[in-house]
């Protein structure tokens, strides 16, 4: 008997997943054991890039979760409510659950793995995060036996393929956000995408993951991409850098009990470093651990197929655990965290920091903003004054290493100062 799918959502990553499933040749024998028994969307009468015989398509989500029959519910659907009930929903009944849902997942993370593991079924997550890229499992499995130092992402597609064409091609924020939300790469919100709380709740996944405890999502420091200005992009250049869009778990000291470190936050990258050469809507993880050393995943992080093969390979795991029904959960596919992690303020990380001031153009200002850093023990590593912005001489400084509430107590006074006019960005320097 086949085993059968209850999928909610036909919208980009569903119709990929669909389109897959309906295509089998060249692909693993046992996806030929599924079938696609129903498909819950919100309107009937839109038009579908896939065809599937009649009745399978309901707007009765609902039914789905509560039908006996279905075995795995598949959540590509989104948003917070009325995904997360449905899921528990599913979890009540004894189904399995696939969801690409990382908005679900961070802050319903506890409620939903403790409701899996009292009903002794799995939650799989793979496209959650990184789209296509497998590393929700590796981290789960192949990954578990190391001591985990930091995880380091360009885990949303949407602003690095904004900010890959804004750096490549000088293209406009809105004009660039408009073409990935054509090619399905955005949020049903784009805010969500643009103001880093996507690429938070992915980082709060992997921490949970990589660091084994929960994490408050509120906890994570969040910074999006708004900020990120064509002059920036274009000094970061100049000083060999460019500007990504960081997800950033990391234990603050090399202790492995030591307080964790999670920020979303624009970033210069040095050219060198291999983050900085992901382009477009391609992701990249970068795990630090021990004894592995250095691994980094790198794929499409956004998108039909890729996802869809992420939510795929899902199903396909569970397909294969239904089929050997074993009466034991496997502790490598369940949820085992009962604690949450501690996590640092961000006045205490330890950084380096590019800043942009718009200043009066007149003698000593430079050694007024040097002053003004030595006051709180920031040193600069390079500052140049190339250009001009009408009357306003810009100025541009990287510090070496500080902790960021001693740049922001400086930052505070050399706003006092009488020339200086404005500071238009401040990011953080990896
Ligand atoms: N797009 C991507 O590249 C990726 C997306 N994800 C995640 O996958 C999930 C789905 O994303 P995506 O496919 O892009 O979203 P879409 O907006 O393209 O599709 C959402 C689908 O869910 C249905 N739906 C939404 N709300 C309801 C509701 N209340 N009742 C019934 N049906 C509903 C919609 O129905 P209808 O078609 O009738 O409107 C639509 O078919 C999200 O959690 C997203 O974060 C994860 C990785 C990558
Ligand atoms: N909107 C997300 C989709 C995948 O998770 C992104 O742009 O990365
Ligand atoms: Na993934």
């Amino acid at each position: 008997m086949g085993v059968k799918l209850g999928i909610l959502g036909l919208g980009t990553v569903g119709t990929g997943t669909v389109q897959l499933l309906q295509d089998l040749v060249g692909r693993h024998p046992l996806l030929q054991e599924i079938e696609i028994y129903r498909v819950g969307v919100r309107s009937l009468s839109k038009p579908r890039a896939v065809e599937l015989p009649e009745g399978i398509i309901t707007t009765d989500l609902e039914a789905i979760v509560n039908d006996p029959t279905v075995d795995i519910v598949v959540e590509v659907m989104g948003g917070l409510e009325p995904a997360r009930s449905l899921i528990l929903k599913a979890l009540s009944h004894g189904k399995h659950v696939v969801t690409a849902n990382k908005a679900a997942i961070a802050r319903f993370g506890a409620e939903i793995f403790t409701a899996a593991n009292q009903a002794g079924v799995y939650v799989m997550l793979e496209a959650a995060v990184g789209g296509g890229i497998p590393v929700i499992q590796p981290l789960k499995q192949s990954l578990s036996v190391n001591q985990i130092n930091a995880v380091t992402g360009i885990v949303n597609g949407t602003t690095n393929y904004i900010l890959t064409r804004m750096q490549t091609e000088g293209s406009n924020f809105d004009d660039v956000l408009a073409d990935a939300q054509k090619l399905g790469y955005a949020e049903a919100d784009p805010t969500a995408d643009v103001d880093g709380l996507d690429a938070a709740d992915k980082i709060a996944i992997l921490a949970s993951l990589g660091f084994g405890g929960r994490i408050h999502l509120e906890d994570v420091y969040c910074e999006g991409i708004r900020q990120v200005s064509k002059t920036d992009i274009a000094y970061a250049e100049k000083l060999g850098f460019a500007i990504k869009l960081l997800a950033i778990a990391k234990r603050t000291f090399s202790s492995p009990s030591s307080p964790l470190s999670v920020r979303v936050h624009p970033t210069l990258v040095p050219k060198a470093h291999p983050l900085a050469s992901i382009n477009g809507v391609y992701n990249a993880i970068l795990v630090e651990g021990e004894p592995i050393g250095q691994v980094m995943f790198f794929g499409p992080g956004a998108g039909a197929g890729a996802t869809a093969s992420a939510v795929s390979a899902d199903i396909l795991n569970l397909v294969a655990t239904l089929k050997t029904s074993t009466t034991n959960p496997n502790p490598l596919l369940a949820c085992r965290h009962q604690d949450y992690c501690e996590i640092a303020p961000i006045a205490e990380l330890v950084t380096r920091f590019y800043a942009r001031f718009l200043t009066k153009d007149r003698p000593g200002v430079i050694g007024k903003l040097g002053t003004c850093f030595g006051n709180f023990g920031v040193s600069l590593e390079s500052i140049v004054q190339t250009g001009f912005q009408e009357e306003l001489a810009e100025i541009v400084v990287v510090t070496y290493d500080v902790q960021e509430g001693n740049f922001r107590q400086a930052l505070a006074e050399i706003r006092n100062l009488e020339a200086i006019d404005s500071i238009p960005s401040i990011l953080r320097v990896l």
